[in-house]
């Protein structure tokens, strides 16, 4: 017995010695880095004040003075990551998940140990990549008809000009129109998995703020019992209700002869589910989840911004209803995906709008799994987070000329040169849904946001479909456009706003 415990009590120590080595030298890594002046011989507390009060002034000024070099920012956290210039983004891009994974970088800002959410489940994205975006041409008659629907059911009257809190209409029709691509037309519609589209983005937030003010050697026993997490089980618990009787009556169906099988999320994963070893309700459940949390508010607040941004500046608007009334002239009248990528203004226009007011100020999270020589020699530690800084690179001069100013046209203007130039191909890289050093919304390299194209194709349905049907303005007495909410590295248009919608005569 004496035996044991002096065996278990050596071990513990030999455990404690090497753990703190590795901090040691961890800290000892990353101290070397540079880091900005606003950020030197501050209390770790004063940095995650300043950082979360005005943290694009900060990534501004990293970005000005370390120009070749990566460098270290202390967050809102209050640890520190690393962030990294443009020059050095492509040798990143190119290193394996075992080297930078982005699945242990969200599980880090998710607190999926605690809150026990699904964040590196690969089956997503590969789904997403495999069946989804090359199904659009066929589904969009499919989303084109949800999205009439939901402008019908969730957009006032608006004989006269009318007030729309458009944020939250917005969330409802992109949960409909989206669930029906998600989970298919049996719930596309119901409350339960509605509630969930709208809630459950906000809910996983809360509980993982909840989870990072508390102090971490309490997480462990404390955290499950926080409402917060504790609403995370029940809505999946919401989930596998929702779920059950359909995804049982389609593996019923399965086995008829006549089935026709559906064409949706739901039915792709569960093609997918022994590959994937996606064997319970509750896996099920989680994965629908995950797709609410990374679709539903990134879009709604995506095409916030461009509506809140129509309203001042309405000299966009006539030309761009002159380019949709064409392009459906010249398409039968069907929004189809050539239609869609005929409408090159409006592609510009959304295009410019997510520069101006992108979903977040930085992208590209990924942690350092296995330390990292940069070509110039500087050394990331494993254990630390890279991140690259969207505003800053977004109002870069030599990218953007004229960055600070707003042109609607910038991209649609740069493309038609471009074809003028005989470069059609290289035109295309102005394109929204385009991904690169320079256009890092929607993230960058391999986990570049692979929804990006079925997004962007619904926001395009719906401002196409509601610029014909309604004209726009800000509210009286407004003249600037509505200041979007900023909180350390996040950025989102405030929802409680309203803007003037009017049927056109
Ligand atoms: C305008 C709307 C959207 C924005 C702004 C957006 C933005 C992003 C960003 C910044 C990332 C991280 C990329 C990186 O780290 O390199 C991401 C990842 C992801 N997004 Fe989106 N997203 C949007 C819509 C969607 C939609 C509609 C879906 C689903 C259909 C989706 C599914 C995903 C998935 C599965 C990932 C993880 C990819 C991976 O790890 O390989 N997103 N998104």
């Amino acid at each position: 017995m004496t035996h044991a415990l002096e065996l278990a009590s050596v071990t513990t120590l030999i455990l404690l010695v090497y753990v703190y080595l590795l901090q040691i030298n961890y800290n000892r890594h990353v101290s070397r880095l540079p880091q900005i002046r606003s950020q030197q011989n501050k209390s770790s507390e004063e940095n995650r004040q300043t950082y979360l009060k005005s943290a694009k002034a900060l990534y501004n000024e990293g970005y000005e003075k370390f120009t070749e070099c990566v460098y270290r920012m202390a967050n809102a956290d209050g640890i520190y990551s690393v962030v990294i210039p443009p020059k050095l983004m492509p040798e990143l891009r190119r290193l394996p998940d075992t080297v930078l994974s982005s699945g242990k970088a969200v599980a880090d800002f998710l607190e999926v140990k605690y809150t026990h959410i699904f964040a590196e489940e690969e089956i997503v994205a590969h789904t997403i990549k495999a069946d989804l975006t090359p199904a659009l041409v066929r589904l969009n008659p499919i989303i084109c008809e949800e999205v009439d629907k939901a402008i019908q059911a969730d957009m006032p009257e608006c004989n006269d000009w009318t007030p729309v809190r458009i944020y939250g209409v917005l969330a409802n029709m992109v949960a409909k129109v989206s669930g029906r691509v998600f989970v298919g037309p049996e719930l596309c519609q119901d409350e339960n998995y509605l509630e969930a589209g709208v809630q459950y983005t906000i809910e996983l937030m809360d509980a993982q703020r909840r989870v990072k003010n508390m102090r971490p050697f309490l997480r462990p026993f404390l955290a499950d019992r926080l409402p917060e997490v504790r609403q995370l089980r029940k809505r999946e618990k919401m989930a596998i209700d929702f779920l059950r009787p359909i995804v049982e009556a389609r593996l019923e169906g399965e086995k008829t002869k006549d089935w026709k099988e559906p064409d949706d999320l739901l039915q792709w994963f569960l093609k997918r589910r022994t590959e994937h070893n996606l064997d319970s309700m509750a896996k099920l459940a989680k994965l629908q989840l995950g797709i609410i949390f990374t679709a539903i508010h990134t879009t709604t607040m995506t095409a916030t911004n461009i509506f809140y941004s129509l309203a001042v500046t309405p000299e966009y608007i006539e030309p761009i209803r002159e380019e949709i009334r064409e392009v459906l002239a010249a398409n039968g009248g069907v929004i189809s995906s050539k239609a869609l990528q005929e409408m090159e203004r409006l592609d510009s226009y959304m295009k410019e709008v997510f520069r101006m007011y992108p979903n977040g100020y930085i992208s590209f999270l990924r942690k350092v799994l296995k330390g990292v020589t940069l070509s110039n020699g500087q050394y990331i530690p494993p254990g630390v987070n890279l991140e690259v800084p969207v505003c800053s690179i977004y109002r870069d001069n030599s990218f953007y000329p004229d960055s600070d100013t707003f042109d609607g046209f910038r991209s649609y203007k740069l493309r038609k040169a471009e074809v003028s130039a005989g470069n059609q191909g290289v035109s295309a890289r102005n394109q929204f849904v385009n991904v690169s050093e320079q256009n890092i919304g929607f993230g960058y390299g391999r986990h570049a946001c692979p929804g990006r194209f079925f997004a962007v194709n619904e926001i395009k349905m719906f401002l196409a479909r509601m610029l014909l049907k309604y004209d726009i303005k800000m509210v009286e007495g407004v003249t600037r456009r509505w200041a979007n909410i900023e909180t350390g590295a996040e950025c989102m248009p405030d929802g409680s706003k309203e803007i003037l919608f009017k049927k056109v005569a």
